[in-house]
């Protein structure tokens, strides 16, 4: 900024702006500033110039454009080739609209020292930059910067004080510094009628909002100088380093999906001996079990869960000292099919949506949440996404919409699920639900539903109900189980439990969690499930059943 600015201040600058202005008196100025280069998008933006022209006569012998078009860098034939084009088009509007004394488009082709450059920007009353790749690209900011001027310049040219500055900025969505310009009219720079119309609007507005957009851009570019940049670079760094000696870092996966993911050294596999011994030693067990991924691998073709896990959690759940429950993210009429022989199993359905405390009560369900009107607008869009997306599909449940692609090629599956999630996000930005990824699945649901929610409603209805739990155990794999760690872990710090149970937060697979324990998979869940439900029975053999019977004492 500094050194535009102490161009700004030199005498020759004031006088090539003098000179433009006289040059071009009465008409409107649009600059481009580019280096030649087939990404720059000139050609593009001559075309959209040609458009203007031709759907805007009043515009004919008024608009100007002014490319400064720096030497391209090197001398490939693709970069032959756009000067060409960039040639002909210019060469053909000019032909088509010029007149006396009005040559519509001017390419400065030669290279123009700093300072004349300079006087073109704080001259133009808009500036395009319309490149269809490119990396920050700096003309937006200079351009704004000379727009301001400098007191020196302001006299030098005779600019009345307190002068209200303007800028209008036409900026291709795909150059670095597009969203910083919150100001700028953002264009796709293919889109030949969006950039005519964009310039349109660029030169037509009234002079109150083109001076609120440059105040906008003036006040963020004089803030974000390379001080700012240093500053918040190295608070980022600070931030990402913080505890790095203290966590240990572990490679995993292979080919493109390798990472390395850095661990607490207090996240530890979860040891079967120790849960169970805490499980021997307690009296009120609250356990919450997470379904897909965790009781019931992933992969597996057949989704119900199989006899070994339904014959232990019926065990589990005979214990009087347990009370357990399934949390899922599914729909309740499955859950309560595959889980009818566990009848005093409590199921939460659809991220607790729905809970039923065993099969014998009614499901309650949540009052917080309006309609599902919302379907209308989401459902269009996953379908799209269903069309272009082989193997993938559309599950809807009473409260949700999922977007599968576990069946779809794995890499392509995972663009596509990024893609939809930003799509739903913000054609749902004004409807009363979230947006969630999950084990291959992309999901709508509502806003206030979540499985935290749920274990914090299990653990205070057994406080209400003068049983507070003294062991508390939650075992998920996904996202969504996250929720669950976090909230038992904050019930058991604040005043929802009276006192600090023994408590299992564990993730399935080895990945950053809010968990503090991880198992490998759905087998070592099973196994250590399998554990608790022996200590159960071992219990219930020992406990004597010997009656008394006095009659028989002579
Ligand atoms: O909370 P969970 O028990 O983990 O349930 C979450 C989702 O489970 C189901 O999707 C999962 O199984 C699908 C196969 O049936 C699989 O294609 C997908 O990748 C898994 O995420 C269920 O269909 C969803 O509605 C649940 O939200």
């Amino acid at each position: 900024m500094g050194r535009l600015e102490s161009v700004l201040n030199q005498s020759s600058t004031a006088i090539k702006v003098k000179e433009i202005q006289e040059q071009f008196i009465g008409k409107r100025l649009i600059l481009g500033v580019d280096d030649m280069d087939v990404f720059k998008g000139i050609s593009l933006k001559l075309l959209a110039m040609e458009q203007l022209l031709q759907q805007h006569p009043e515009l004919q012998g008024e608009l100007v454009l002014v490319q400064i078009v720096n030497p391209a860098r090197s001398t490939g034939k693709d970069v032959q080739e756009a000067i060409k084009e960039t040639k002909l088009t210019a060469r053909r509007i000019n032909e088509n609209y010029s007149s006396a004394g009005y040559t519509p488009v001017i390419l400065i082709e030669n290279s123009i020292p700093l300072h004349e450059k300079i006087a073109y920007y704080a001259t133009a009353q808009c500036c395009i930059v319309n490149a269809v790749r490119d990396g920050m690209n700096l003309v937006p900011y200079k351009y704004i910067v000379c727009r301001q001027g400098t007191p020196k310049m302001d006299k030098a040219i005779n600019v009345a004080e307190g002068y209200s500055r303007t800028s209008m900025l036409v900026v291709s969505e795909f150059i670095g510094c597009s969203p910083s310009l919150s100001g700028a009219i953002r264009v796709n720079p293919w889109d030949i009628d969006a950039v005519a119309e964009a310039l349109h609007l660029a030169v037509t507005v009234p002079d109150t909002e083109k001076q609120l957009r440059h105040e906008k851009h003036y006040r963020y570019v004089s803030s974000h100088d390379v001080a700012y940049w240093a500053r918040s670079f190295m608070q980022d760094l600070e931030r990402a380093c913080k505890d790095h000696y203290s966590k240990r870092c572990w490679g995993i996966g292979f080919g493109l999906s390798f990472r390395v993911i850095s661990l607490s050294p207090n996240f530890r596999k979860l040891s079967i001996d120790h849960i169970v011994s805490a499980y021997r030693r307690t009296n009120r067990r609250a356990i919450f079990l997470d379904y897909d991924g965790t009781i019931v691998p992933q992969t597996s073709i057949n989704r119900a869960p199989g006899s070994e896990v339904l014959s232990i959690l019926k065990n589990l759940c005979s214990d009087p000292k347990n009370t357990v429950f399934i949390v899922s993210g599914r729909g309740r009429s499955s859950l309560s099919e595959w889980f009818a022989p566990c009848e005093n199993l409590g199921i939460a359905a659809e991220h607790g949506y729905f809970i039923r405390w065993n099969k014998n009560q009614d499901w309650e369900s949540c009052p917080l949440v309006a309609g599902v009107d919302w379907k209308r607008i989401a459902e269009p869009v996953m379908q799209l996404y269903t069309e272009t997306t082989d193997g993938s599909y559309i599950e809807a449940k009473e409260t949700a919409l999922v977007w599968h692609h576990q069946d779809a090629d794995p890499d392509f599956g995972s663009c596509q699920a990024l893609e939809l999630l930003d799509h739903l996000e913000s054609v749902l930005a004004n409807e009363p639900v979230v947006v969630k990824r999950g084990q291959h699945i992309v999901e709508v649901k509502p806003q206030g539903i979540s499985k935290g929610l749920v274990s914090e409603k299990i653990l205070t209805t057994m406080v209400n109900d003068g049983k507070p739990p003294d062991f508390v155990m939650c075992i998920g794999d996904d996202r969504s189980d996250e929720d669950m760690f976090e909230s038992i872990s904050s019930s058991a710090s604040s005043a929802v439990l009276p006192v600090t149970p023994e408590m299992f937060a564990c993730t399935v697979g080895q990945k950053p969690s809010k968990a503090k324990y991880y198992l490998e998979d759905t087998s070592d869940v099973i196994r250590m499930l399998q554990g608790l439900s022996t200590a159960s029975s071992v219990k219930h053999r020992f406990v004597p059943q010997i009656q008394v019977s006095f009659d028989s004492v002579a």
